[in-house]
């Protein structure tokens, strides 16, 4: 059905099933002039917002209408995570081009509510217009973090250690392998598509960290060589990163091997991986590691004095200026 046919007025009457998780702390949501929410009490309130754009964020012939929902809000709670908090609430705003349907829109917030529903987040309300030209995606989402956990990009100390959780690299190489079409060629190929299409939000371990005390935190968007350089500048150090520590999956080399490519290229410069890269002193992380937490995490590198830069240490032990040449969105 297209949306003529509907009308804007019962979209969002389709919107607005199963779009409260959480009744406690909402008091209005879908429906009137704004969204009523009931804030934690001694808790401060986090807001961000990451808009999606077609063909610059996704192409509708390698994603699906379910992974862009999920993806949409995934990108969105990764940055509540990056502030050590618990995302509570979204606000998602659309603007549909013609030529996609209802039964579009409805699987969009198919994966959108399942997301949500994982994390326990309720949808409290959007905007729904029509766009002469492409698809795009608004997502605003709120949470909340107990003061002493707040975790900023500027916390960082020199003697601290760099850590990142997970695997870096994936969703670039992901990315790669949808674009030249050729995902389909090698079953390794496809848990790489999967991580960009579908990425998961490091919420538990954000909220876990600082509650561990990391220092300083940044969500891997633009790639690790941009976070790290985020981070630098913000705390006014500088960090000394070593190549050979980069944790890469086996399926990143496998396939930067059948690519011909470098899978730390992936991991520096390819960007969406939506891990965690944060500061923390040593002495933190051990009790970390004695809690068995079930959260893979990596040392990558040490907080060194702001006069040395930020560094990378390849693989030969050369010492080179780690430039922030992530993803910029007017240098493509
Ligand atoms: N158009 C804008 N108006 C106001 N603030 C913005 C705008 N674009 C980005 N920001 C702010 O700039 C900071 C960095 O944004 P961004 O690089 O997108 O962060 P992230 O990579 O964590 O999503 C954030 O505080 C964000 O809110
Ligand atoms: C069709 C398509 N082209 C290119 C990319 C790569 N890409 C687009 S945006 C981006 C970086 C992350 O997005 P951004 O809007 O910068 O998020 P933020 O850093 O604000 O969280 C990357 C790597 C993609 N995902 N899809
Ligand atoms: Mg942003
Ligand atoms: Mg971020
Ligand atoms: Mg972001």
């Amino acid at each position: 059905m297209d949306f003529k046919q509907l009308g804007e007025f019962a979209l969002i009457d389709l919107i607005k099933v199963d779009a409260i998780h959480n009744k406690d702390n909402v008091v209005i949501g879908i429906g009137d002039d704004a969204a009523a929410l009931i804030p934690a009490p001694h808790q401060l309130q986090l807001v961000t917002t990451d808009m999606l754009v077609e063909m610059v964020h996704f192409d509708l012939s390698t994603t699906s209408a379910w992974q862009l929902g999920y993806k949409s809000i995934a990108v969105n709670l990764s940055d509540i995570a990056a502030m050590g908090g618990k995302p509570t609430h979204v606000v998602i705003s659309i603007a549909l081009p013609s030529y996609l349907s209802v039964d579009f829109v409805v699987s969009l917030y198919e994966g959108m509510k399942e997301i949500c529903h994982e994390f326990g987040v309720n949808i409290v309300g959007g905007d729904t217009v029509a766009s002469p030209n492409g698809l795009v995606i608004n997502v605003t989402a709120m949470g909340e973090v107990d003061p002493k956990n707040l975790q900023r990009r500027s916390g960082a100390s020199v003697g601290d250690l760099v850590v990142v959780t997970g695997a870096l690299g994936d969703s670039g190489c992901g990315l790669e392998l949808l674009q030249q079409g050729t995902w389909t060629e090698h079953e390794f190929f496809q848990p790489l598509v999967l991580r960009h299409v579908t990425p998961r939000p490091q919420v538990a371990a954000g909220a876990m960290l600082a509650s561990f005390g990391s220092t300083s935190m940044n969500d891997i968007s633009d790639g690790l060589a941009s976070e790290v350089n985020e981070i630098a500048a913000a705390s006014q150090v500088g960090i000394r990163i070593y190549a050979k520590m980069i944790p890469l999956s086996a399926e990143v080399c496998a396939a930067a091997g059948a690519l011909g490519k470098d899978g730390l290229e992936y991991a520096l410069y390819g960007g969406e991986d939506y891990q965690l890269v944060f500061t923390i002193p040593s002495q933190q992380l051990s009790l970390i590691s004695q809690a068995d937490l079930g959260i893979k995490l990596t040392v990558i590198g040490e907080v060194i004095e702001q006069r040395h830069g930020v560094l990378l240490v390849d693989e030969e032990g050369v010492e080179l200026q780690l430039e922030p040449k992530g993803y910029d969105h007017f240098r493509q």
